[in-house]
């Protein structure tokens, strides 16, 4: 088995804090480096709580690609961050694995054109967790039989984007096999702004925000007298940590970009 050179921007964030571990515990990948803004030149290991932890810090992206020898980034940023790094990684022939959600319609666009022109895999994934894939097909198929669907997801208070990632991805999946439906009342009037939230496709989409919570997300379809409800808890973000690895091993292999796990899980 080849070992895989993994650079991971972002690491002492949530979700990088339990890449570089995960990156670490794995035998066939490799840290290469990690992109951070700050403590450039120095060693993770100098950081705290990365004790024993070797790789060197750069703040220079450019430079970063052009001194160490990489195969993948994973990126777990912020949206714009996250974004420039993606294109700068493929750019330079590394293939990008992107947990970072936020991105818009033209980005995605315009990063799949370039990952195919130079015939590099790229893995955007709004959720790495292998339950959270799954709520998105069970609700893609419950969506053939209930045309009518609200979406909830629900998140720790630190979040950027809203809706999530997994939430519009999810939201893609059903419009993909749904007739578009404007949902409620044709004359319903929102007497205060925001309460249907988000309408995308005529289903509606809300975002919750609250200390305590981590990733979570409920679908609801309803019918004539009856309900069904698909939700899938995060209650850590170790709980990611499977999906990143399977992607790592599968973007080496693939010479495109793929959007969301549920197109490699067999
Ligand atoms: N796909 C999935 O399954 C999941 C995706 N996510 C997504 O991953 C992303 C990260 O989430 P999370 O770890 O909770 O966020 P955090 O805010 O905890 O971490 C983000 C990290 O990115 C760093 N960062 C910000 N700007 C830059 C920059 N210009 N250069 C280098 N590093 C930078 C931050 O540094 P600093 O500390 O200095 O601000 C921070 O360490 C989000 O987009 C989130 O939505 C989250 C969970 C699961
Ligand atoms: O920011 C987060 O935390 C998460 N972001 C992703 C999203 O936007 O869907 C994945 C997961 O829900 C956690």
């Amino acid at each position: 088995m080849e070992t895989i050179k993994v650079i991971i921007a972002g690491p002492r964030g949530r979700m990088g804090k339990e890449a570089v571990y995960m990156v670490e515990q794995s035998k066939n990948l490799q840290l290469a480096a990690v992109l951070d803004r700050k403590y450039n030149g120095q060693k993770l290991s100098e950081i705290e709580g990365f004790s024993g932890v070797e790789a060197p810090i750069f703040t220079d992206i450019n430079e970063c690609f052009s001194e160490v020898e990489a195969d993948v980034l994973i990126d777990l940023t912020t949206p714009e961050t996250g974004y420039i790094h993606t294109k700068t990684a493929l750019e330079h022939n590394i293939r990008p694995v992107v947990g970072t959600t936020g991105f818009t319609e033209e980005q995605l666009k315009e990063l799949k054109e370039l990952a195919e022109e130079k015939s590099l895999g790229c893995i955007i994934a709004p959720n790495f967790a292998i339950g959270a894939v799954l709520m998105m097909k069970f609700s893609e198929m419950a969506a053939k039989y209930f045309q009518d669907v609200e979406i909830i997801e629900l998140h720790h208070d630190r979040k950027l984007d809203a809706p999530s990632g997994t939430a519009i991805k999810t939201a893609q999946m059903i419009a993909g096999v749904r007739e578009r439906k404007q949902q409620g009342h044709p004359e319903e009037k929102e007497t205060m702004k925001g309460a249907r939230g988000a309408d995308m496709e005529g289903m509606h989409i809300h975002s919750v925000r609250l200390p305590g919570l981590i990733a979570h997300q409920q679908v609801l379809f309803g019918a004539d007298g009856e309900t069904l409800t698909i939700r899938h808890d995060s209650y850590n973000r170790a709980s990611f940590m499977t999906g990143v690895k399977v992607c790592v091993e599968t973007v080496v292999k693939v010479e495109t970009l793929i959007y969301g796990m549920e197109n490699i899980l067999d």
